[in-house]
């Protein structure tokens, strides 16, 4: 579906700071719609910054961080999640007062508490958001416009967040195709710890369990057929980005996988017991749930 082209720009210059998937994404639909003037790129790796250019991710790739931001009204941090923070802070001195700043990182709570104090500090509206879609690709080669379409973004505004901001960055978010609903953000940070920092902790583990698995003479994993392939897909994401989420969502993802370990223990008993209807009916209960996503997924909600 194409995306509808907006009469007006939401704003004239946006300056992208990470252009890979995420960003690169965002920006490519931003501009398929119509929502922006001119982007302007800065990633710290100059090959893949020359590479947005060549792709038409970004308008033109910046010289410094600095360059890219000073006359951009609207700031889209694309950061791994420990390298936010860091970057707001060298970048929020050459921001004009009252430029707003956003983010797309998958942890909220110690983002936002660092950075939006900063911003305020410099008379700039820091805005926490993040698209809930991706892909186990990285860079700007990986970006594509349709990502974001039919999906959602969460926004974590706080009472102290300006509400045109927020305005602004629903109104870009929904231009690339997106619904935006808002979220505290340590309800997020404990939503997101279930439902996508557990599944990457556990397609990592057993990507790395089967693969140290000694006990035959050939290579086992050249036998992987759909069920090991589909279950893995999310083990082939970014390391650096997996390892700042893991770290700066430590306490969810660690009650998470103590969720999941005393599930696995009961199903290890019932294995162990012989218990087939134990079995069965632990099966059943996964599949009743799994079936009503799949359905609320192709009824579009
Ligand atoms: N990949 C996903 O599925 C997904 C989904 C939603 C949100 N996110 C979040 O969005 C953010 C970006 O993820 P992505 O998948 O686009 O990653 P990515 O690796 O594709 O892009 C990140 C870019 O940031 C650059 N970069 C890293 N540190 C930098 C620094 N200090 N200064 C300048 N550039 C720097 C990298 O060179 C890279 O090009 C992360 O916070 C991630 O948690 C990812
Ligand atoms: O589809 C994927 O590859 C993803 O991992 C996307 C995914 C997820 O669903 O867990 C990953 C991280 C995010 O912050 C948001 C979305």
């Amino acid at each position: 579906m194409a995306l509808a082209t907006l009469q007006k720009p939401l704003c004239r210059r946006l300056a992208l700071v990470g252009v890979g998937l995420i960003g690169g994404s965002l920006t490519l639909a931003l501009k398929q719609a119509g929502a922006v003037g001119e982007v302007i790129g800065w990633d710290r790796d100059a090959v893949n910054l020359q590479l947005a250019v060549e792709l038409g991710v970004v308008d033109r790739a910046a010289v410094s961080l600095a360059t890219a931001v000073a006359d951009a009204d609207l700031v889209v941090l694309a950061l791994p999640v420990q390298a936010l923070a860091p970057v707001a802070a060298e970048l929020l001195p050459h921001l004009a007062p009252g430029t707003v700043l956003t983010d797309t990182g998958s942890v909220k709570e110690s983002v936002v508490t660092a950075i939006e104090p900063l911003a305020l500090r410099f008379g700039c509206h820091f805005v926490g958001g993040h698209p809930i879609s991706g892909t186990e690709r990285s860079g700007a080669v990986a970006a594509f416009a349709s990502l974001y379409q039919g999906k959602r973004c969460i926004l974590t505004p706080t009472s102290a967040t300006d509400g045109a901001a927020v305005a602004l960055v629903t109104a870009l978010w929904q231009a690339a195709g997106s619904a935006v609903v808002q979220m505290d953000v340590r309800k997020h940070d404990r939503i997101l710890a279930a439902i996508s920092h557990l599944p990457h902790m556990i397609a990592y583990a057993l990507v790395n369990a089967v693969s140290a698995y000694d006990q035959y003479p050939e290579n086992i994993l050249e036998y992987t057929a759909g069920g090991f392939r589909d279950f893995t897909r999310i083990a082939s994401s970014d390391p650096v980005m997996w390892r700042d989420i893991a770290l700066e969502n430590r306490a969810a993802v660690l009650e998470m996988i103590a969720q999941f370990e005393r599930f696995l223990a009961e199903l290890k008993g019932d294995i162990e017991r012989a218990d087939g209807a134990a079995l069965q009916a632990f099966f059943r209960q996964s599949k009743i749930s799994r079936d009503a996503i799949v359905q609320s997924a192709v009824r579009g909600e």
